[in-house]
């Protein structure tokens, strides 16, 4: 195989894929990011060449070997291109054979001499081809076309070399006893190659473009040796037939009346060339044909050659050649050739396809899948990688000719994710620091961080004021040397390489807890020492103070305990019902203070002076219903007190009647109580009239009642009377705030009922507040008093804590109410929300909610982030 014509500079190749896209026969291969040239597969056209914004594809230079073809001291000829008139425009094709002359060159010849063959002998071969379509063959980017990949179609190419080779040999002929030298000059790249292939060695010495036979003319002009070099060389000329080949059908131009015409076509341009390939291909197939002679040029024609590089427009090219055709007195001693030179004009085509491996449908779906293409709505077919569509992208991945990343899309979405990550990391890295140093600062210990060596690097503010000290000096002395503490415990750690922890004394007679924990590498070196101080005394007045504000700030109603938002709300609800006497239905769960809020309505009620009488509706026989709510009169029936008993509306006269568990009331009294409460009369079982009485009734229940309606277990009538103000209690697991602040109410109730003085060690509010409180209220009240008075030591530790709630807390077990439908992504997400806050409100720490919540702390971060701005 001849040596690569086109090659890329791949420095200055910058993946734009513009080569892949203009090329006809996919004839670029991307490696690594960079395009290469498949030689086996590059026809030559030069398009990748016209279109490389970056000049990275480079064409074979035939400058150097020219320059030593004209120092060799051999007669040197040029052989120019039939559209050299207007290829080397401005020039004049005087200036042109003078400057030729300048640089060297002996003589001048016209491949158009060649062509006047080349168009006879096309005919010839038409003639006697007659039953075949023929197409012609001087164009060497169509030869490759056909020879490369449209093989079938050899046969159909006119076995006859091109004019530049007719030419080349016909002088090799006439100085067949002469070493000479041949250099072509034309617009082509394909001549490159052309020139190099076996057939043709030693024919054409080397191909020049006209831009590069320009820049050797450019070194007359900077040598500025005209005179010296100036002689008048012989410029061999064809005739006006010869001379036409350059445009676009020139060679049958001469066939008129020779062949019909309507056998005789052209086509030009490489697009319409592949379009008449296939058409061929399939008149072929079908036996069919409809021209005899197609003249065939991959460029519109020579006259817009890859190479010819002036601005020219085509039809400004155009008349540059038909007016030279006719012009026989280019120079004085031109000489139009007439000689005739029986020479071998044949040539032969070779098959040199190599095809590419199809892949199946399997494979080209799993290289779609690589750039997230599942579906073909997925398939973008912007052609930003060179090719139309991403199905054919696949096809030259499998191919191994195109690489998977060249999906511009897929990029970009790689890319926008890659920078949320990265932002994200940043975010988290800031977020942390911040809150590194936030927790740092407001630390109530004194912390200071020290380096290996013992040096302050870090101190908060707490430390500062406990040991006294305003600047911290900048040595490795600041610790001991000032016996600003003594002994230093973050010195003992850095020396010990472990933690200790002892009772320190400062400079100002203070005394702390002080911890330091030295911070090893990864290499287990120590890196450094955070250090911790801890002033026992003022931390349990602290906390002490802090109980106190707490009992203050939650006391507006007496003995009543609540920092929650949702608590809060039924209070309030409750305060304004007190106002009034209508009815109040309490609604909820068992111990979750509905006796408390019933208490407070009546204490806040204007019959706050009267009684306030309880009634457990579910506590009392069904038999002694009756008489227990209205009472009865001396001798009502057997078993009567003698003197009759007063019932419980009565007893409330004037005050708040209290009927707890109003589910349980069968349906024979709960027409009586309607009744009640409609008449605002009572009778006496046995009684003759009935006693008007002035009670407030506060009803409540942990039923539904509403459900219980529906299903015949309670009066429809009765409920709408009872439900006239309905206060809903939310169950303690929904208003976690209130489990720490009421468990410290228990404590210190039951401290004072028993005479003890516990107190709750570390962690053991964190695990109450966690756990989940089935029974309320009631259940916490009860579960403190128990530790209260089983506990053993002043100090409550997790040990005193019943496994089950510990486990519940530990694992999150707590179960999930769910009151509303709403959508599930909204619900799932709220849930989310949630969890990380209560979870954010138990640990204040992102490892350890990370730990709990099983996820990792970056994605706490990320989550945390996110609820915040939502809130904001
Ligand atoms: N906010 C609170 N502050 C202080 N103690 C409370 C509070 N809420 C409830 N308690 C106490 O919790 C216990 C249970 O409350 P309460 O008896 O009011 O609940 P309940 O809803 O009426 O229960 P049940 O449905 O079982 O009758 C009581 O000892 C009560 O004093």
């Amino acid at each position: 195989m001849s040596e690569s014509v086109i090659v890329t500079d791949s420095s200055k190749c910058k993946q734009c894929y513009t080569c892949v896209r203009n090329c006809p026969v996919k004839a670029v291969r991307i490696k690594d990011g960079k395009a290469e040239v498949i030689q086996s597969r590059c026809i030559q056209c030069g398009n990748c060449v016209k279109h490389c914004s970056r000049k990275a594809k480079k064409i074979k230079n035939y400058i150097p070997a020219t320059e030593s073809i004209l120092s060799s001291g051999k007669k040197t000829i040029a052989l120019l291109a039939p559209s050299y008139a207007a290829g080397l425009y401005p020039l004049f094709p005087e200036e042109v054979i003078r400057n030729l002359g300048k640089i060297g060159f002996d003589e001048v010849w016209e491949a158009a001499i060649g062509a006047e063959y080349v168009i006879d002998d096309t005919a010839k071969y038409a003639e006697t081809n007659a039953n075949k379509t023929l197409l012609s063959s001087p164009c060497p980017t169509f030869v490759n076309l056909i020879e490369k990949h449209f093989p079938k179609l050899i046969s159909n190419l006119v076995p006859i070399s091109s004019p530049m080779i007719v030419t080349g040999r016909i002088i090799r002929e006439k100085y067949k006893d002469i070493d000479v030298r041949i250099v072509f000059i034309g617009p082509c790249i394909a001549k490159k190659d052309e020139i190099m292939q076996d057939q043709y060695l030693g024919c054409i010495d080397a191909a020049l473009t006209y831009e590069e036979i320009c820049l050797l003319f450019a070194d007359i002009d900077r040598s500025n040796k005209d005179h010296l070099t100036e002689k008048t060389i012989p410029y061999y000329t064809a005739s006006p037939k010869g001379r036409q080949i350059p445009f676009s059908g020139g060679i049958i131009s001469d066939y008129k009346g020779r062949f019909p015409e309507d056998s005789l076509n052209s086509c030009d341009g490489i697009e319409n060339c592949i379009e008449l390939i296939k058409h061929i291909e399939r008149s072929d197939r079908r036996g069919e044909q409809d021209f005899q002679i197609y003249d065939v040029l991959s460029c519109r024609g020579c006259i817009d050659g890859a190479c010819m590089d002036n601005d020219l427009l085509i039809q400004e090219r155009r008349k540059i050649i038909s007016d030279f055709i006719v012009r026989n007195d280019v120079i004085s001693n031109q000489i139009p050739f007439r000689e005739h030179y029986d020479i071998d004009r044949g040539r032969t085509f070779h098959n040199r396809m190599i095809p590419l491996s199809q892949p199946d449908e399997r494979s080209v779906r799993d290289i779609l899948a690589r750039i997230d293409k599942y579906s073909e709505e997925d398939e973008l077919n912007c052609g930003a990688c060179g090719y139309d569509s991403c199905r054919e992208k696949a096809i030259a991945v499998y191919q191994g000719i195109a690489e998977v990343e060249m999906c511009i899309p897929y990029l970009l979405s790689q890319k926008n994710e890659c920078y949320l990550k990265i932002s994200d990391a940043f975010d988290t890295v800031n977020h942390l620091n911040e809150q590194l140093n936030a927790i740092f600062e407001s630390s109530y210990d004194g912390m200071i961080v020290c380096d290996a060596a013992g040096k302050i690097v870090k101190a908060n503010s707490a430390w500062r004021n406990m040991v006294g000290i305003g600047e911290i000096p900048d040595t490795e002395e600041a610790l001991e040397g000032g016996r600003t503490v003594y002994p230093s415990a973050a010195l003992l750690a850095l020396k010990e390489k472990r933690r200790v922890t002892f009772l320190q004394e400062c400079k100002n007679g203070r005394k702390f807890i002080a911890t330091g924990n030295p911070i090893f590498s990864e290499k287990d070196e120590i890196v450094g020492v955070v250090t911790n101080i801890r002033d026992i005394e003022e931390l349990s007045r602290l906390t002490h103070n802090v109980l106190k504000k707490n009992e203050k700030d939650t006391s507006t109603y007496s003995g009543i305990i609540t920092e929650s938002k949702e608590f809060g709300k039924v209070l309030e609800l409750a305060a304004q019902a007190a106002k009034f006497k209508s009815t109040v239905l309490l609604l909820g769960e068992t111990g979750v203070g509905k006796d408390v809020i019933a208490r407070l309505i009546h204490n806040l009620s204007p019959l706050k002076e009267g009684p306030f009488v309880k009634v457990n509706c579910g506590a009392i026989p069904e038999n002694l219903l009756e008489s227990e709510f209205f009472g009865y009169e001396y001798g009502a029936f057997t078993g009567a007190k003698k003197d009759g008993k007063i019932g419980f509306f009565e007893e409330s006269n004037r005050g708040t009647i209290f009927l707890d568990e109003i589910g349980d009331l069968p349906l024979s009294l709960q027409v009586k109580l309607l009744q009640v409460i409609q008449d605002k009369n009572v009778r006496r079982i046995g009684a003759s009239k009935s006693e008007s009485v002035d009670v407030r009734i506060i009803a409540a229940t942990n039923n539904d009642l509403k459900k219980m309606v529906e299903e015949g277990r309670f009066r429809e009538d009765l409920y709408y009377r009872l439900n006239v103000i309905s206060i809903h209690i939310p169950p303690l697991r929904e208003r976690k705030e209130d489990i720490i602040p009421l468990a410290y109410h228990f404590l210190d109730v039951f401290n004072k009922q028993y005479g003890t003085k516990k107190e709750f060690g570390p962690d053991v509010p964190t695990i109450l507040g966690s756990y989940y409180w089935p029974g309320n209220v009631r259940e916490l009240e009860n579960l403190i008093e128990r530790i209260v008075v089983i506990s053993k030591d002043s100090e409550i530790s997790l040990k005193d804590i019943p496994p089950y709630v510990k486990q519940v807390s530990n694992t999150q077990h707590g179960q999930i109410i769910v009151n509303n439908i709403m959508p599930l992504k909204e619900a799932i997400s709220e849930v989310e929300k949630q969890i990380i806050n209560h979870a954010y409100k138990v640990y204040g720490n992102t490892y350890k909610m990370a730990e709990v919540l099983g996820v990792n702390q970056s994605t706490i971060v990320r989550k945390l982030k996110h609820i915040q701005d939502q809130n904001k």
